[in-house]
């Protein structure tokens, strides 16, 4: 809470001097006023988080958070950490990955929520072309706002809540910038419509520019975890990782034993960790992301703390193919955990049929319909794909070996993500 006031306060003397230096090279800047709320959503968001969730089932704060992130006044916007990681003009220890060029940047609301912005970039109804890799997909903005969906219904709780918004790229980025790298790469295109670049880090160009009709643009906000000094994160590569480049292979696509390896080794060799990989092999192959190359969790969970399932702009690409090598956690460890496996059979009955529900959801979001019916088919089809999977393992291993009881133990008070004292 303190640290909340001094960043407001901090952000009112910086507008004031940026108010004046822009003033005298003849900017505009639009000036909002700042809310100190220590009602926040955002900040019970952060505060709810546990070792077990991001947020609780019956968690009041995240349908607020959702609505404010609609809704609510943009008073700042910048690239985002990683992004200006590649610049050298932040502390990269505090990055966890720097990363690619894509366009995405942070957006500051009225009463100090963060969310990252990540715009349009493909109609709804486009297919990702065949011969794309999944390395150089598009990132779709609808894909992180359905997989937010999906995972509040699988009841993971592990993705940050996103929801979409039309952003005017003038009056919600440009004039609430103070990055003058950010206003260099704002054009009027020849149609008359405002639009600007990714961090160019070489040349320009105009192809790679993303464009408002002629200010409005679709895009999707994810809500920002605590920072990385309140709450540490770390990124761990996946072991089931693909290769990036166009002809390699990795281990476990060769070696069908490849899950008898990871077994042995730490931190897959006890608790819970194998069992989350496996569980978030199932929501990427729900949605088809084959670009799950890193996870993170936050450190002071330990070992036994959920793995949060950041970046999903890469799924719902193909609604024609199932890929299955995105399972292969799952069927090469043959083993699931029982409350994910009761999850997904609840989510095949016809009273609870997973596109309906998903459906259902989305349709609460702005941006609405999210998915076309054909992305939401095909979740009823990979469900049971992944449930003869697990079938299959059954009959071969026994439902014992198979379906595993959660580890979870239940602790008398659960720390909290944001518990500053206690690190573990
Ligand atoms: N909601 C969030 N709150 C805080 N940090 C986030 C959030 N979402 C993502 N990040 C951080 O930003 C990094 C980049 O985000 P993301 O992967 O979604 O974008 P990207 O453009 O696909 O980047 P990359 O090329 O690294 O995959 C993530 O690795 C993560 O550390
Ligand atoms: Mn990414």
């Amino acid at each position: 809470m303190e640290y909340y006031r001094r960043k407001v306060s901090r952000w009112e003397r910086h507008m004031k001097l940026y108010s004046e230096a822009a003033a005298v090279s003849n900017i505009t800047v639009t000036e909002h006023k700042v809310t100190f709320d220590p009602d926040a959503s955002w900040l019970k968001f952060h505060l709810g988080i546990s070792r077990y969730a991001l947020y609780s089932r019956d968690d009041l704060a995240v349908p607020q958070l959702l609505k404010e992130m609609q809704s609510m006044t943009v008073i700042g916007a910048d690239y985002t950490q990683d992004e200006k990681a590649l610049k050298g003009a932040c502390d990269c220890t505090q990055v966890v990955k720097p990363s690619g060029h894509h366009l995405k940047l942070a957006l500051k609301m009225q009463n100090f929520a963060k969310a990252m912005f990540k715009p349009m970039r493909q109609q709804r109804d486009e297919e990702t072309p065949e011969d794309f890799f999944y390395f150089v997909d598009f990132q779709r903005h609808n894909a992180e706002i359905a997989a937010f969906h999906l995972d509040r219904i699988l009841d993971f709780r592990r993705v940050p809540p996103v929801a979409g918004r039309l952003v005017n790229v003038t009056g919600e980025i440009l004039q609430v910038t103070h990055n003058e790298d950010l206003r260099a790469v704002f054009f009027t295109s020849p149609a008359n419509n405002t639009c600007f670049f990714a961090k160019c880090l070489y040349v320009c160009k105009t192809e790679y520019a993303v464009c408002g009709n002629p200010n409005l643009l679709e895009g999707s906000l994810s809500a920002y975890l605590p920072g990385l000094s309140i709450a540490p994160r770390i990124s761990i590569p996946n072991p089931w990782i693909r290769s990036y480049t166009f002809t390699g292979r990795e281990e476990w696509e060769v070696n069908p034993f490849f899950c008898d390896t990871i077994k042995q080794l730490y931190p897959y060799n006890s608790g819970n960790r194998l069992l989350n990989i496996i569980d978030m092999s199932i929501f990427d192959f729900l949605i088809g992301n084959m670009d799950r190359h890193h996870y993170e969790i936050f450190t002071k969970f330990g070992d036994e703390g959920f793995l949060l399932h950041l970046d999903n702009a890469r799924g719902f690409g193909k609604h024609s193919q199932d890929e299955m090598s995105i399972l292969a956690p799952l069927s090469q460890c043959c083993m699931i955990k029982r409350s994910t496996l009761l999850r997904l059979q609840l989510l095949t009955r016809p009273e609870y049929r997973l596109s309906d529900v998903m459906k259902e959801s989305l349709e609460g979001d702005p941006l609405q319909p999210i998915l076309t019916e054909p992305h939401l088919l095909a979740l009823d089809r990979r469900l049971q794909k992944v449930l003869r999977v697990v079938q299959r393992c059954v009959r071969r291993l026994g439902e014992d070996e198979v379906i595993t009881k959660d580890f979870i133990k239940s602790t008398v008070k659960p720390q909290t993500a944001t518990d500053m004292g206690k690190v573990r």
